[in-house]
């Protein structure tokens, strides 16, 4: 007889337990972005058909010409999150601030604050290549019932309760971790449910794969420029294979699975670097560490920077550890 395959709603429950603050709350939680993340799910695999494709002609806080599909998925998961009364705060990538919940109302007991980026990979949304959407949540550090304020949504990464991403790709998966290990679970869109695919994923301590956009490299510091270098020299198990899909949830999944690194460093063009520190950064890097796997700036553990604003970008490199750490030497060393 072949085994039982647990859904996501049966692993949420029978690992309730094992979280510190198991109250249910979480768990309700994470099961409304799960629902979210169908709702989406569902119209991102009819892009094309449907006219959810191209720019809506506005320009998000990012700078970014907004996607049909970003306004969708950031619309949808608000929605979700905010009928079912179970977060007191969100802040989104494509929100210039913070949304309060309804949390000066004291009867509103809603302790923790979600923070997303709907669509990650907008870039690919029109070409058919995967996308996602990564999700990060903190308890609220002041107190409950009291209006949610930018301190709530400013804590460390290293604070996180849970992270997520959801990649909408060959199959959809809702990838997350609660600080207990990274769980992979696939959609069988025929029965509409999550099933626990990938248990207990870890990066391989080692990979051969590289991911960066190349075309930035005569911006990139020297230290990134020698890492690269390295990479491609034919010595040992290299030269590594070059992969980037320019969706960090997709570069990452794949990374995550078969060993290797993502880096998008600062540069001439982009001081800071381009990913946001709480919507992208902080949530990968909990799961990067949650799968053994390793995030920092190049000098600085991800998890460890101390947010000063909602959109702050910080340069970003996570993966493999040996290769992380690989890759912070070559930065370090060119200072
Ligand atoms: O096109 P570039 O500059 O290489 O940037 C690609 C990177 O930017 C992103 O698309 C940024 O995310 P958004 O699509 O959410 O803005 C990452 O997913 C991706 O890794
Ligand atoms: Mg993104
Ligand atoms: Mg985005």
């Amino acid at each position: 007889m072949s085994h039982k395959i647990q859904t996501l709603g049966e692993f949420i429950i029978e690992n309730q337990a094992a979280f510190k603050y198991s109250s249910g709350e979480l768990s309700r939680l994470i099961n409304s972005i799960r629902l979210a993340a169908k709702v989406v799910n569902h119209e991102v695999n009819k892009a094309g058909l449907v006219d959810i494709i191209g720019a809506v002609g506005d320009t998000n806080i990012q700078g970014e010409d907004q996607q049909k599909l970003d306004v969708y998925a950031n619309e949808k998961f608000i929605q979700t999150l905010t009928k079912r009364n179970i977060v007191c705060g969100i802040a989104s990538e494509e929100e210039d601030d913070f949304i309060a919940i309804n949390s000066q109302d004291e009867n509103h007991q809603n302790k923790y604050v979600v923070l997303i980026d709907p669509l990650d990979g907008s870039s690919n949304i029109d070409v058919n290549v995967s996308v996602g959407t990564i999700f990060s949540i903190y308890r609220r550090i002041t107190p409950v019932g009291t209006p949610v304020t930018l301190k709530d949504f400013l804590q460390k990464g290293s604070q996180q309760v849970a992270a997520g991403y959801i990649v909408y790709g060959t199959s959809t998966m809702l990838v997350y971790t609660t600080g207990a290990g990274v769980n992979g679970f696939t959609l069988n869109p025929a029965i509409g449910s999550f099933y626990l695919s990938h248990p207990n994923m870890k990066f391989p301590l080692d990979g051969n794969i590289y991911s960066i956009n190349e075309g930035n490299y005569s911006h990139f510091p020297q230290g990134v420029k020698n890492y690269i270098k390295y990479c491609q020299e034919e010595e040992g198990d290299r030269p590594y294979t070059s992969r980037y899909i320019g969706s960090l949830v997709s570069d990452f999944h794949r990374n995550m699975i078969k060993g290797g690194i993502y880096i998008y460093p600062q540069s001439s063009k982009n001081p800071n670097g381009k990913l946001r520190l709480l919507y992208e950064c902080n949530p990968m890097a909990f799961l990067a560490e949650q799968a053994n796997g390793k995030a920092s700036d190049g000098f600085t553990r991800i998890l460890d920077i101390q947010p000063i604003e909602l959109h702050q970008r910080v340069p970003f490199i996570c993966g493999s550890k040996n290769m992380v750490e690989k890759a912070e030497a070559f930065m370090q060393k060119t200072l």
